[in-house]
């Protein structure tokens, strides 16, 4: 994830930072002082693009002892002007780079052609992160007219560890991983219907939005959710070419060795 830090001056979406991809994978970071702090950032998207939209909260006082009604309200606005106050519906720890996070919501969509707006509104002293988009690669953020270079300039060759969630919560410079991949322990915290991560031959897929689409019944995919698929896998369709292309667009990454 790149991180981004929303800025004192970020009050509106139209001020704050634009993502120049939105599937490229941000963390963007709002923290307040306190209730009413607004803040905000923008996001382009093509039409059909994947929209992921992720809300998280370190697992610490005071954002952990919060009410949902007390945790900053995230407002997101199509291009088309459909605005959408987005539910917390879980909270599930996601373990990273020695800090515990919660996933309050987790959104998708496919996108409309434009730029989508986020407002963040605090109701407390709070900081949360929005990880935006999934791609690890290096993406650009604007800031007025001026294009800043990612404010940390990953070399693209290497793929940051995680997908789906993490965030540094300063902007320090990433620490350089000596491991890359998706670890065991993220597989397991997606171990269920709604959000479902499987092994399979050294490779984290997010088998999600298949589980309904499976020829051979849902059931068969949520068994997978959270463990290592590949001898279920192998053994159904070790010879079979199409279950192959299939799960090769679900593709995270590597699994962590
Ligand atoms: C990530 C895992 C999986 C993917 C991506 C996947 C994909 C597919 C695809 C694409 C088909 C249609 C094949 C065709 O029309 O040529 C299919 C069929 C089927 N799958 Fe899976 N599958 C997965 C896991 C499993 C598992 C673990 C089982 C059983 C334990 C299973 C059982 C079946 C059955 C019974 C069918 C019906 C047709 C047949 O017998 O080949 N699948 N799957």
């Amino acid at each position: 994830h790149q991180p981004v830090d929303l800025l004192k001056t970020d009050t509106t979406a139209a001020k704050g930072p634009l993502l120049v991809d939105g599937t490229i994978s941000y963390a963007v970071r709002a923290a307040f002082s306190k209730a009413g702090e607004k803040k905000g950032f923008r996001a382009a998207f093509a039409q059909g693009d994947g929209l992921s939209v992720e809300y998280l909260i370190v697992d610490k006082k005071p954002e952990n002892s919060l009410r949902p009604t007390q945790l900053p309200t995230l407002v997101m606005t199509s291009p088309k002007g459909t605005s959408l106050t987005i539910k917390f519906t879980e909270r599930t720890k996601f373990p990273y780079s020695g800090v515990n996070y919660l996933y309050l919501a987790r959104y998708q969509a496919v996108a409309e052609a434009g730029e989508y707006s986020f407002l963040v509104t605090a109701k407390r002293k709070a900081s949360i992160i929005l990880s935006v988009g999934v791609k690890e690669i290096p993406g650009e953020v604007l800031r007025g007219a001026k294009p800043t270079p990612s404010l940390t300039p990953a070399p693209a060759t290497t793929p940051t560890p995680t997908p789906s969630a993490a965030a540094t919560s300063t902007p320090a410079p990433a620490p350089a991983p000596t491991k890359v991949g998706y670890t065991m322990a993220q597989v397991r915290a997606n171990n269920s219907a709604s959000n479902c991560w499987s092994v399979i031959d050294d490779s984290v897929y997010d088998l999600t939005k298949w589980i309904n689409s499976h020829p051979g019944g849902s059931g068969a995919i949520v068994g997978l959710c959270g463990t290592d698929g590949s001898s279920a896998f192998s053994a159904k369709h070790g010879n079979q070419s199409r279950p192959a292309a299939q799960l090769s667009s679900y593709r995270l990454g590597p699994l962590e060795k």
